[in-house]
């Protein structure tokens, strides 16, 4: 059985690949009475029309809001404060406002101040997506068996519980965590890789000038997964390390120490530290697969089995 209408009206403030997947997613399963979109130019608006992701557009986020139970803002972290500034006044009381920003700690500091009394604000981070960006990115089934984590911080229980039947109607496994806490965690899975692939594409980029084109042409796996992570939105991506700084910092500089560390092995020849360190990370993969976590195997969201890998 379907979970029914969950909202009446969802208004999905930023149509870009994470709005046009839940809009996709609440009209496959009729989750909202109605979705309305806003984005800033009249291309991507018709776009979202086009795709079937909303029912009606808006030119402002103003109107958008207007008699929304759920507004969503789908926008950079760093154009997070200045959407909710524009929305504050015109949200219906006991409306609910989240987001799916990829730092909790910095969004709630520029949104949680614009919001009047009686609105509540659940952040939510869904934690999946693609390099990919723009409404014509997006897909219903994004969300499936992936984590969407809500940092509630002081929200009202209906309210949280609400969002997370949401969420889990749009596939997705749901869980609540510390704002600060969600930060230290991601900066280590999601915003550390994605500088360290930033860099490593940008180091292939400045010997191509010295080896021509064969960087690109004897591209091995491990370069290729580099370089799609690091195809990636760049306003997105700028304005998660500046709004997670710190943690992101603190993880960077453990990695230093150990890049050293492997480095130093190497120069010195020692065999047992480096054979002892990438046994240590092939078990990290393998629990991985074990827990079902692997998007790419080929039995990712099933039942955990034996690992053939
Ligand atoms: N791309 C991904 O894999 C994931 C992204 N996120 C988060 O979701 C949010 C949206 O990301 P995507 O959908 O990937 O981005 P996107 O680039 O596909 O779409 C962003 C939308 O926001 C609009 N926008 C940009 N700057 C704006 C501004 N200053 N004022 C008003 N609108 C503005 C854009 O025109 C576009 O419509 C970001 O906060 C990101 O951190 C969360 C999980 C995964
Ligand atoms: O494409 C990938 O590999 C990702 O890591 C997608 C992604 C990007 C940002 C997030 O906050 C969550 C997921």
């Amino acid at each position: 059985m379907g979970a029914g209408v969950i909202y009446q009206r969802v208004a999905l403030i930023g149509l870009g690949l994470i709005a046009g997947s839940m809009g996709l997613r609440m009209k496959r399963d009729g989750l909202a009475g109605e979705v309305v979109g806003t984005a800033r130019t009249a291309r991507t608006r018709e776009m979202a029309v086009g795709l079937g992701l909303c029912d009606r557009v808006t030119e402002t986020a103003a109107e958008a809001v207007a008699g929304a139970d759920l507004v969503v803002l789908c926008v950079p972290v760093g154009a997070m404060a200045a959407v909710a500034r524009e929305i504050a006044p015109h949200l219906a009381p006991g409306a609910t406002v989240s987001d799916v920003g990829s730092v909790k700690r910095a969004v709630i500091a520029a949104v949680g101040p614009h919001l009047p009394a009686g609105v509540h604000f659940v952040p939510a981070h869904p934690v999946a997506g693609t390099e990919h960006s723009g409404p014509e990115s997006g897909f219903p089934t994004l969300f499936d068996n992936r984590w969407c984590l809500l940092t509630p911080d002081g929200a009202a229980a209906e309210a949280v519980d609400r969002l997370a039947r949401l969420w889990r109607a749009m596939g997705s496994n749901v869980d609540q965590m510390e704002p600060d806490h969600h930060d230290l965690v991601l900066a280590v899975t999601s915003h550390a890789p994605h500088l360290i692939a930033y860099t490593m594409v940008g180091v292939a980029d400045d010997l191509r000038r010295v080896t021509d084109s064969e960087v690109i042409k004897y591209s091995a796996a491990g370069f290729r997964d580099f370089t799609r992570i690091a195809a990636s939105d760049p306003v997105m991506w700028r304005d998660v390390f500046l709004s997670n700084k710190d943690a992101t910092l603190e993880i960077l500089g453990r990695f230093t120490e150990e890049l050293f560390a492997l480095q130093r092995a190497i120069r010195t020849g020692d065999g047992d530290m480096l054979h002892d360190y990438f046994t240590r990370t092939r078990a990290i993969r393998r629990g991985i697969i074990e827990a079902g976590q692997d998007t790419d195997a080929p039995n990712f969201g099933r039942a955990p089995g034996p690992v053939t890998e």
